[in-house]
């Protein structure tokens, strides 16, 4: 990790990778008689989640991109989502995938979106969970880790903008 003042090691690049494995087999498993899984990554956040998950699969699957934005450059939710992106996931069996889910505005605002075009299903897969910060219900299907009320940064998670590309998830110090 670099050097970096105010940041604390807390979920290590080789727990990241066992856990994506046991998800990936989880994932594959569950969806291994339907036709391709239908992966919607939400950006920018879940970019390097997504492209590990993807490689671990051992099914079939197409992959699509929304962006969501709530918190800009500050620690906290707007409050408000702007989401950017024009997928088609009418009839189809659709895995959303998130870097984390913290108040669970941001999830919610997404499945209410892609509702409004009929899938066959929607499944969700999140790396982090925070459930002491629920403010919209929201229970994932397939979780990497559940952590306590901390802002985190690192593998595809930024404070600020920085820190995405750290290998590892790490605690940032308020
Ligand atoms: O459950 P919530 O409270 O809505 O928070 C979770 C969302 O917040 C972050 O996105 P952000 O708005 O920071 O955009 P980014 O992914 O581009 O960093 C994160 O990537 C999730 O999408
Ligand atoms: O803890 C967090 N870190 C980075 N981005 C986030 N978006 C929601 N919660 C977080």
């Amino acid at each position: 990790m670099k050097d970096s003042p105010g940041l604390t090691p807390l979920i290590t690049t080789t727990q990241i990778r066992k856990r994506i494995a046991v998800l990936a087999g989880q994932i594959s498993h569950d969806f291994d008689s339907r036709e391709p899984l239908m992966i919607v990554s939400i950006l920018k956040g879940s970019f390097m989640f997504t492209a590990d998950l993807v490689r671990a699969l051992s099914i079939p699957c197409t992959i699509d991109f929304l962006q969501a934005s709530s918190y800009g450059t500050r620690r906290s939710s707007s409050g408000t989502v702007a989401i950017t992106g024009s997928i088609t996931v009418k009839g189809r069996h659709v895995l959303l995938v998130e870097d984390i889910i913290d108040t669970g505005l941001t999830i919610n605002r997404i499945v209410d979106h892609l509702r409004l075009q009929q899938p066959s299903s929607i499944r969700i897969c999140t790396l982090l969970d925070k459930p002491a910060a629920r403010r919209f219900p929201c229970t994932p299907d397939y979780t990497g880790f559940r952590i306590d009320n901390i802002f985190v940064a690192g593998y595809g998670l930024d404070d600020r903008e920085r820190y995405r590309e750290l290998p590892c998830i790490v605690a940032v110090e308020r």
